[in-house]
Protein backbone atom coordinates (compact mmCIF):
# COMPACT_ATOMS: atom_id res chain seq x y z
CA UNK A 1 0.00 0.00 0.00
CA UNK A 2 1.35 3.77 -0.69
CA UNK A 3 0.87 4.14 3.44
CA UNK A 4 3.05 2.76 5.84
CA UNK A 5 4.19 0.18 3.56
CA UNK A 6 7.79 -0.57 2.84
CA UNK A 7 6.79 -3.09 -0.40
CA UNK A 8 7.48 0.09 -2.94
CA UNK A 9 8.56 -2.03 -5.40
CA UNK A 10 5.55 -3.42 -5.76
CA UNK A 11 3.26 -0.81 -5.44
CA UNK A 12 1.42 -0.78 -9.15
CA UNK A 13 1.04 -4.68 -9.15
CA UNK A 14 -2.20 -6.26 -8.36
CA UNK A 15 -1.83 -9.13 -6.23
CA UNK A 16 -3.73 -12.54 -6.18
CA UNK A 17 -3.61 -14.44 -2.60
CA UNK A 18 -5.36 -17.59 -2.97
CA UNK A 19 -6.50 -19.91 -0.25
CA UNK A 20 -3.33 -22.33 0.00
CA UNK A 21 -1.16 -19.12 0.50
CA UNK A 22 -3.37 -17.30 3.16
CA UNK A 23 -3.32 -20.63 5.32
CA UNK A 24 0.00 -20.42 5.11
CA UNK A 25 -0.23 -17.04 6.49
CA UNK A 26 -2.45 -17.25 8.97
CA UNK A 27 -1.53 -17.16 12.28
CA UNK A 28 -3.13 -16.82 16.21
CA UNK A 29 -1.84 -13.86 17.38
CA UNK A 30 -1.79 -11.71 15.01
CA UNK A 31 -4.99 -12.31 13.68
CA UNK A 32 -6.04 -11.88 17.47
CA UNK A 33 -4.26 -8.24 17.62
CA UNK A 34 -5.60 -7.39 14.03
CA UNK A 35 -8.97 -7.96 15.27
CA UNK A 36 -8.55 -6.53 18.80
CA UNK A 37 -7.45 -3.40 16.67
CA UNK A 38 -10.26 -3.17 14.17
CA UNK A 39 -12.92 -3.16 17.50
CA UNK A 40 -10.99 -0.50 18.80
CA UNK A 41 -10.93 1.75 16.15
CA UNK A 42 -14.52 0.91 15.43
CA UNK A 43 -15.27 2.67 19.04
CA UNK A 44 -12.13 5.54 18.31
CA UNK A 45 -13.77 6.96 15.35
CA UNK A 46 -11.07 5.36 13.08
CA UNK A 47 -12.64 2.58 11.25
CA UNK A 48 -16.21 3.37 9.25
CA UNK A 49 -18.23 0.55 7.73
CA UNK A 50 -22.04 0.58 6.52
CA UNK A 51 -24.68 -1.92 7.73
CA UNK A 52 -23.63 -4.13 5.13
CA UNK A 53 -26.26 -5.04 2.22
CA UNK A 54 -27.49 -8.54 2.21
CA UNK A 55 -28.44 -9.27 -2.06
CA UNK A 56 -30.99 -12.36 -1.54
CA UNK A 57 -30.86 -14.79 -4.61
CA UNK A 58 -35.00 -15.48 -5.88
CA UNK A 59 -36.35 -18.77 -5.47
CA UNK A 60 -33.08 -20.34 -3.06
CA UNK A 61 -31.86 -19.74 0.40
CA UNK A 62 -29.31 -17.90 -0.50
CA UNK A 63 -27.35 -14.75 -0.09
CA UNK A 64 -24.57 -12.17 -0.69
CA UNK A 65 -23.34 -10.07 2.05
CA UNK A 66 -21.76 -6.89 0.84
CA UNK A 67 -19.35 -5.40 3.30
CA UNK A 68 -17.23 -2.88 2.51
CA UNK A 69 -15.14 -0.74 5.08
CA UNK A 70 -12.01 1.61 5.42
CA UNK A 71 -9.60 1.55 8.49
CA UNK A 72 -7.14 4.59 9.53
CA UNK A 73 -4.53 3.14 11.41
CA UNK A 74 -0.74 2.96 10.43
CA UNK A 75 0.09 -1.23 10.73
CA UNK A 76 -3.64 -2.25 9.54
CA UNK A 77 -4.94 0.77 7.46
CA UNK A 78 -7.24 -0.56 5.24
CA UNK A 79 -9.74 0.33 2.21
CA UNK A 80 -11.53 -3.07 1.59
CA UNK A 81 -14.78 -4.88 0.43
CA UNK A 82 -15.76 -8.40 1.27
CA UNK A 83 -18.27 -9.91 -0.76
CA UNK A 84 -19.35 -12.93 1.62
CA UNK A 85 -21.77 -15.71 0.44
CA UNK A 86 -24.12 -18.23 2.69
CA UNK A 87 -25.07 -21.19 0.47
CA UNK A 88 -26.77 -23.54 2.48
CA UNK A 89 -26.65 -26.69 -0.06
CA UNK A 90 -22.79 -26.08 -0.52
CA UNK A 91 -21.79 -28.64 2.09
CA UNK A 92 -24.12 -31.12 0.40
CA UNK A 93 -22.96 -31.15 -2.94
CA UNK A 94 -21.00 -34.21 -4.60
CA UNK A 95 -18.19 -32.46 -3.73
CA UNK A 96 -18.95 -30.34 -0.44
CA UNK A 97 -18.40 -26.68 -0.27
CA UNK A 98 -18.49 -24.67 2.70
CA UNK A 99 -21.58 -22.80 3.36
CA UNK A 100 -19.86 -20.05 3.86
CA UNK A 101 -17.60 -18.65 1.21
CA UNK A 102 -15.73 -15.03 0.78
CA UNK A 103 -13.41 -13.01 -1.32
CA UNK A 104 -11.74 -9.60 -0.51
CA UNK A 105 -10.40 -6.75 -2.54
CA UNK A 106 -7.48 -4.73 -0.81
CA UNK A 107 -7.86 -1.03 -2.39
CA UNK A 108 -5.09 1.28 -2.03
CA UNK A 109 -6.39 3.84 0.87
CA UNK A 110 -4.85 7.14 -1.03
CA UNK A 111 -6.30 6.30 -4.98
CA UNK A 112 -8.66 3.59 -4.19
CA UNK A 113 -6.71 1.78 -6.70
CA UNK A 114 -7.25 -2.29 -6.43
CA UNK A 115 -3.71 -3.53 -4.77
CA UNK A 116 -5.08 -7.48 -3.88
CA UNK A 117 -7.64 -9.66 -4.48
CA UNK A 118 -7.38 -12.41 -1.43
CA UNK A 119 -9.13 -15.66 -0.67
CA UNK A 120 -11.66 -14.81 2.41
CA UNK A 121 -13.64 -17.85 3.31
CA UNK A 122 -10.27 -18.77 5.85
CA UNK A 123 -9.72 -15.09 7.09
CA UNK A 124 -13.63 -15.19 7.64
CA UNK A 125 -13.46 -18.06 9.77
CA UNK A 126 -10.29 -17.06 11.87
CA UNK A 127 -10.99 -13.03 12.35
CA UNK A 128 -14.61 -14.72 13.70
CA UNK A 129 -13.02 -17.09 16.08
CA UNK A 130 -10.45 -14.23 17.08
CA UNK A 131 -13.38 -11.95 17.66
CA UNK A 132 -15.17 -14.09 19.76
CA UNK A 133 -11.95 -14.05 21.58
CA UNK A 134 -11.13 -11.02 22.40
CA UNK A 135 -14.98 -10.56 23.49
CA UNK A 136 -14.48 -13.38 25.64
CA UNK A 137 -11.09 -11.75 27.01
CA UNK A 138 -12.75 -8.50 27.82
CA UNK A 139 -16.11 -9.99 29.28
CA UNK A 140 -14.94 -13.26 30.87
CA UNK A 141 -12.23 -12.11 33.27
CA UNK A 142 -12.21 -15.51 35.74
CA UNK A 143 -11.41 -18.95 35.00
CA UNK A 144 -11.90 -20.48 31.94
CA UNK A 145 -12.64 -24.75 32.69
CA UNK A 146 -15.09 -25.68 30.91
CA UNK A 147 -15.56 -24.80 27.40
CA UNK A 148 -18.56 -25.28 25.55
CA UNK A 149 -19.05 -25.33 21.39
CA UNK A 150 -23.06 -25.65 20.04
CA UNK A 151 -22.42 -26.52 16.28
CA UNK A 152 -19.83 -28.65 14.84
CA UNK A 153 -19.14 -27.00 11.64
CA UNK A 154 -16.84 -24.42 10.10
CA UNK A 155 -17.53 -22.34 12.81
CA UNK A 156 -17.52 -25.08 15.88
CA UNK A 157 -14.03 -26.46 14.95
CA UNK A 158 -12.21 -23.15 14.23
CA UNK A 159 -13.22 -21.60 17.74
CA UNK A 160 -12.24 -24.96 19.57
CA UNK A 161 -8.79 -24.16 17.85
CA UNK A 162 -8.92 -20.10 18.68
CA UNK A 163 -10.17 -20.93 22.12
CA UNK A 164 -7.57 -24.24 23.45
CA UNK A 165 -4.59 -21.66 21.85
CA UNK A 166 -5.69 -18.25 23.76
CA UNK A 167 -7.37 -20.06 26.66
CA UNK A 168 -5.99 -23.28 27.20
CA UNK A 169 -9.97 -24.90 28.75
CA UNK A 170 -9.33 -27.99 31.09
CA UNK A 171 -12.44 -29.72 28.84
CA UNK A 172 -13.97 -28.20 25.20
CA UNK A 173 -17.28 -29.99 25.17
CA UNK A 174 -19.00 -29.63 21.35
CA UNK A 175 -22.48 -30.72 20.62
CA UNK A 176 -23.98 -30.55 17.60
CA UNK A 177 -27.41 -31.57 16.10
CA UNK A 178 -26.45 -34.89 14.78
CA UNK A 179 -24.15 -36.68 17.41
CA UNK A 180 -21.93 -38.53 15.48
CA UNK A 181 -20.29 -35.04 13.60
CA UNK A 182 -19.57 -33.86 16.94
CA UNK A 183 -17.99 -37.54 18.02
CA UNK A 184 -16.20 -36.83 14.74
CA UNK A 185 -14.59 -33.66 15.39
CA UNK A 186 -13.48 -34.54 18.89
CA UNK A 187 -11.57 -37.21 17.67
CA UNK A 188 -9.93 -35.10 15.17
CA UNK A 189 -8.93 -32.26 17.62
CA UNK A 190 -7.73 -34.88 20.11
CA UNK A 191 -5.61 -36.06 17.39
CA UNK A 192 -4.42 -33.03 16.23
CA UNK A 193 -3.72 -31.62 19.53
CA UNK A 194 -2.31 -34.91 20.93
CA UNK A 195 -4.51 -35.00 23.68
CA UNK A 196 -6.77 -37.85 25.08
CA UNK A 197 -9.92 -36.15 26.41
CA UNK A 198 -9.45 -32.73 25.94
CA UNK A 199 -12.45 -32.55 23.37
CA UNK A 200 -15.46 -34.46 24.46
CA UNK A 201 -18.18 -35.19 22.23
CA UNK A 202 -21.59 -34.36 24.32
CA UNK A 203 -25.39 -35.98 23.14
CA UNK A 204 -27.88 -33.83 25.02
CA UNK A 205 -27.33 -29.98 24.08
CA UNK A 206 -28.12 -29.60 28.57
CA UNK A 207 -25.46 -31.46 29.71
CA UNK A 208 -23.13 -29.75 27.10
CA UNK A 209 -24.25 -26.47 28.14
CA UNK A 210 -24.24 -27.36 32.19
CA UNK A 211 -21.43 -25.95 34.40
CA UNK A 212 -19.25 -24.71 31.31
CA UNK A 213 -17.66 -20.95 31.29
CA UNK A 214 -18.06 -19.79 27.92
CA UNK A 215 -20.30 -21.35 25.37
CA UNK A 216 -19.87 -20.57 21.88
CA UNK A 217 -23.24 -20.95 19.53
CA UNK A 218 -22.48 -21.57 16.06
CA UNK A 219 -25.35 -23.57 14.25
CA UNK A 220 -27.21 -22.26 10.65
CA UNK A 221 -30.40 -23.70 12.37
CA UNK A 222 -33.24 -21.13 13.70
CA UNK A 223 -33.89 -23.80 16.45
CA UNK A 224 -33.61 -22.43 20.10
CA UNK A 225 -30.63 -24.73 21.69
CA UNK A 226 -29.28 -22.88 24.60
CA UNK A 227 -31.97 -22.85 27.73
CA UNK A 228 -31.45 -19.91 30.36
CA UNK A 229 -31.78 -22.11 32.89
CA UNK A 230 -28.93 -24.41 32.14
CA UNK A 231 -26.53 -21.32 32.66
CA UNK A 232 -23.81 -20.89 35.17
CA UNK A 233 -23.81 -17.62 36.93
CA UNK A 234 -21.35 -15.51 35.47
CA UNK A 235 -21.02 -17.88 32.19
CA UNK A 236 -19.93 -15.56 29.00
CA UNK A 237 -21.92 -16.88 25.46
CA UNK A 238 -20.39 -16.28 21.95
CA UNK A 239 -23.44 -16.25 19.74
CA UNK A 240 -21.63 -16.48 16.43
CA UNK A 241 -24.42 -17.59 14.16
CA UNK A 242 -25.96 -14.88 11.77
CA UNK A 243 -29.91 -15.51 10.83
CA UNK A 244 -32.33 -13.22 10.84
CA UNK A 245 -34.95 -15.90 12.66
CA UNK A 246 -32.03 -16.62 15.39
CA UNK A 247 -33.12 -18.37 17.87
CA UNK A 248 -30.01 -20.39 19.44
CA UNK A 249 -29.97 -18.76 22.38
CA UNK A 250 -33.99 -18.72 24.42
CA UNK A 251 -35.26 -15.43 24.99
CA UNK A 252 -34.76 -15.66 28.82
CA UNK A 253 -31.27 -15.93 28.26
CA UNK A 254 -31.49 -12.61 26.14
CA UNK A 255 -33.19 -11.09 28.94
CA UNK A 256 -31.04 -12.41 31.65
CA UNK A 257 -27.90 -11.36 30.20
CA UNK A 258 -25.77 -8.27 29.20
CA UNK A 259 -25.36 -8.12 25.71
CA UNK A 260 -22.57 -6.30 23.76
CA UNK A 261 -22.31 -6.14 20.11
CA UNK A 262 -19.25 -5.69 17.87
CA UNK A 263 -20.98 -2.60 15.85
CA UNK A 264 -23.66 0.03 16.10
CA UNK A 265 -24.38 0.09 12.20
CA UNK A 266 -24.78 -3.60 12.01
CA UNK A 267 -26.82 -3.89 15.15
CA UNK A 268 -29.34 -1.34 14.09
CA UNK A 269 -29.60 -3.31 10.47
CA UNK A 270 -29.66 -6.64 11.65
CA UNK A 271 -30.65 -7.34 15.44
CA UNK A 272 -33.90 -5.91 15.57
CA UNK A 273 -34.94 -9.28 16.36
CA UNK A 274 -33.55 -9.59 19.84
CA UNK A 275 -34.14 -5.26 20.43
CA UNK A 276 -37.80 -6.53 20.37
CA UNK A 277 -37.58 -8.51 23.51
CA UNK A 278 -36.80 -5.39 25.50
CA UNK A 279 -32.48 -6.34 25.13
CA UNK A 280 -30.66 -2.79 25.20
CA UNK A 281 -27.30 -3.71 24.19
CA UNK A 282 -24.88 -2.56 26.57
CA UNK A 283 -21.70 -1.29 24.09
CA UNK A 284 -19.64 -2.29 21.54
CA UNK A 285 -16.63 -4.60 22.01
CA UNK A 286 -14.52 -1.67 21.25
CA UNK A 287 -16.05 0.46 24.12
CA UNK A 288 -14.58 -2.04 26.70
CA UNK A 289 -11.27 -2.28 24.76
CA UNK A 290 -11.10 1.86 25.10
CA UNK A 291 -12.60 2.40 28.73
CA UNK A 292 -15.55 4.02 27.48
CA UNK A 293 -17.38 1.38 28.79
CA UNK A 294 -16.86 -0.12 32.16
CA UNK A 295 -17.00 -4.28 32.60
CA UNK A 296 -19.73 -5.94 33.80
CA UNK A 297 -20.00 -7.30 37.40
CA UNK A 298 -18.28 -11.01 37.36
CA UNK A 299 -21.62 -12.65 38.23
CA UNK A 300 -23.11 -11.47 35.37
CA UNK A 301 -24.28 -13.25 31.93
CA UNK A 302 -22.34 -11.67 29.42
CA UNK A 303 -23.24 -12.51 25.66
CA UNK A 304 -21.71 -11.21 22.23
CA UNK A 305 -23.59 -11.23 19.54
CA UNK A 306 -21.37 -11.36 16.83
CA UNK A 307 -22.44 -10.36 13.56
CA UNK A 308 -18.71 -9.54 11.56
CA UNK A 309 -17.46 -6.71 10.58
CA UNK A 310 -16.31 -5.19 6.94
CA UNK A 311 -13.38 -3.81 9.03
CA UNK A 312 -12.00 -6.96 10.41
CA UNK A 313 -11.67 -8.00 7.18
CA UNK A 314 -10.41 -5.21 5.78
CA UNK A 315 -6.98 -5.18 8.70
CA UNK A 316 -7.23 -9.11 7.95
CA UNK A 317 -6.34 -8.17 4.35
CA UNK A 318 -3.75 -5.49 5.06
CA UNK A 319 -2.01 -8.30 7.24
CA UNK A 320 -1.81 -11.23 4.71
CA UNK A 321 -1.24 -8.35 1.98
CA UNK A 322 1.71 -7.49 3.79
CA UNK A 323 3.25 -10.51 5.25
CA UNK A 324 2.46 -11.93 1.47
CA UNK A 325 4.88 -9.42 -0.27
CA UNK A 326 7.53 -9.29 2.77
CA UNK A 327 7.98 -13.08 2.17
CA UNK A 328 7.56 -13.61 -1.57
CA UNK A 329 10.12 -10.33 -2.18
N1 LIG B 1 -20.48 -13.67 13.25
C1 LIG B 1 -19.69 -13.82 12.20
O1 LIG B 1 -18.80 -13.01 11.96
C2 LIG B 1 -19.86 -14.99 11.31
C3 LIG B 1 -20.89 -15.85 11.53
N2 LIG B 1 -21.04 -16.97 10.77
C4 LIG B 1 -22.19 -17.81 11.09
O2 LIG B 1 -21.76 -19.01 11.70
C5 LIG B 1 -22.78 -19.99 11.55
C6 LIG B 1 -22.16 -21.34 11.26
O3 LIG B 1 -21.48 -21.30 10.02
P1 LIG B 1 -20.55 -22.51 9.57
O4 LIG B 1 -19.95 -23.14 10.75
O5 LIG B 1 -19.66 -21.95 8.51
O6 LIG B 1 -21.61 -23.50 8.91
P2 LIG B 1 -21.47 -25.09 8.73
O7 LIG B 1 -22.42 -25.46 7.66
O8 LIG B 1 -20.05 -25.47 8.58
O9 LIG B 1 -21.97 -25.69 10.12
C7 LIG B 1 -23.32 -25.55 10.51
C8 LIG B 1 -23.63 -26.40 11.72
O10 LIG B 1 -25.00 -26.13 12.08
C9 LIG B 1 -25.64 -27.37 12.38
N3 LIG B 1 -27.09 -27.21 12.15
C10 LIG B 1 -27.74 -26.95 11.00
N4 LIG B 1 -29.06 -26.82 11.22
C11 LIG B 1 -29.26 -26.99 12.55
C12 LIG B 1 -30.39 -26.94 13.40
N5 LIG B 1 -31.62 -26.69 12.92
N6 LIG B 1 -30.22 -27.14 14.72
C13 LIG B 1 -29.00 -27.37 15.21
N7 LIG B 1 -27.87 -27.42 14.45
C14 LIG B 1 -28.00 -27.22 13.15
C15 LIG B 1 -24.99 -28.38 11.46
O11 LIG B 1 -25.11 -29.67 12.01
C16 LIG B 1 -23.52 -27.89 11.48
O12 LIG B 1 -22.81 -28.45 12.55
C17 LIG B 1 -23.71 -19.45 10.46
O13 LIG B 1 -24.91 -19.01 11.09
C18 LIG B 1 -22.97 -18.26 9.89
O14 LIG B 1 -23.82 -17.23 9.49
C19 LIG B 1 -20.14 -17.31 9.81
C20 LIG B 1 -19.08 -16.47 9.54
C21 LIG B 1 -18.88 -15.24 10.25
O1 LIG C 1 -19.07 -11.26 8.82
C1 LIG C 1 -19.14 -12.18 8.00
O2 LIG C 1 -18.24 -12.44 7.20
C2 LIG C 1 -20.33 -13.00 7.99
N1 LIG C 1 -21.26 -12.86 8.86
C3 LIG C 1 -22.33 -13.77 8.62
C4 LIG C 1 -21.92 -14.56 7.47
C5 LIG C 1 -20.61 -14.05 7.07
Amino acid sequence: MSTNNNNNNNNNKLVYIDDHRVRHLLDWDKTFKAVEKSMESVAAGRAFQNARAITTIPKTHNFLYTMPGYLNDSKYGALGCKLVSHFPENPNRAKPLPYVLANILLLDPETSILKAVIAGTDITNWRTAAASAVATKYLHRKENNILAIMGAGVQGRIHAIAFQHFFKFKEVRIWNRTPERAQKLAVELNREHNTKNLFVAYDKAEDCVRNADVIVTATTGASTLVKCEWIKKGAHINAVAVNPNNRELDDATYKASQVYIDNWNGARSELNGIKELGVEFKGQIGDLITGAIHPPESDAITVFQSLGMAVEDCAMARLIYDLHLSSSS
